[in-house]
């Protein structure tokens, strides 16, 4: 049996703000960085420890992973950071809050851009000064590979090159690795993992710095999965997440 361990980041300043962020690269708030402590505090407590970890490009899930692994006493830890990873990009939604989104086009359509499966929120003009292009950290990449917007969908297509290509040999070659990413990167490998319906995965919400464990079999199929957190406060931190789209 194999065990893995997910992690979504810390609160961000756009979670405390309530902004669609994507792939803006916002910080962690100190509430965040506190979080990312605790995570490395429980995981430390319950006897956890690992070989290599994985994350994404975007400062709030590379920091959450250094503050875990600071409290772990693993900053010597082997780190891939990988753009596969990232946040799922939110197109022109990226910066609006996202109860102002909520108030002008209703709760149900933020629902949707949120969280279905195959519909996109609206794109990034290409001259937009928020797209990716022109970034360094993703010089390496095709210019088609670089979204103006995507659903869970486009997500979940970067993402399972990312686990068949680098999370699950590892996983196979026996390595503990701990995955600090976002909580739509993470739903689409749930997605994935779980084989969760595209109608069922709408209702998925993850917390924010909350250790996610999952048990896998021999051939990476989920035996169960489980937080390591307070239960009642993790159902209350999910509650909190789905309620981030709606109109006050
Ligand atoms: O804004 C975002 O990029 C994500 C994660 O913070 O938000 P949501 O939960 O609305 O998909």
């Amino acid at each position: 049996m194999y065990k893995i361990v997910f992690m979504r980041h810390g609160e961000s300043t756009w979670n405390l703000e309530n902004r669609f962020t994507g792939w803006t690269d916002v910080d962690l708030t100190e509430k965040g960085r506190a979080e990312a402590r605790m995570a490395g505090q429980v995981l430390k407590d319950a006897g956890f420890t690992f070989d290599l970890a994985y994350t994404s490009v975007l400062k709030r899930a590379v920091r959450t992973l250094w503050l875990t692994m600071d409290e772990m006493d693993l900053m010597w830890l082997p780190v891939k950071n990988d753009w596969r990873l990232n946040e799922r990009h939110y197109g022109a939604l990226q910066g609006l809050d996202k109860g102002e989104t909520a108030a002008k086009y209703g709760d149900q359509q933020v629902l949707v851009w949120r969280r279905s499966y195959d519909t996109p929120p609206p794109a990034l003009e290409a001259g937009d000064p928020r797209a990716s292009f022109d970034d360094p950290r993703y010089a390496g990449l095709p210019k088609d590979a670089i979204p103006l917007t995507e659903c869970l969908k486009d997500t979940v297509a970067r993402v399972l090159p990312c686990w068949n290509e680098e999370l699950a040999p590892a996983i196979r070659a026996g390595k503990k690795i701990l995955i600090s990413a976002h909580g739509n990167s993470l739903r689409a490998l749930i997605k994935m993992l779980d084989g969760i319906s595209d109608h069922d995965i709408v209702g998925l919400n993850i917390p924010n710095g909350q250790p996610l464990v999952y048990e896998l079999d021999k051939d990476l199929k989920p035996i169960r999965h489980y937080y390591l957190g307070d239960p009642a406060a993790i159902a209350a931190a999910q509650a909190a997440v789905a309620n981030q789209g709606k109109a006050k």
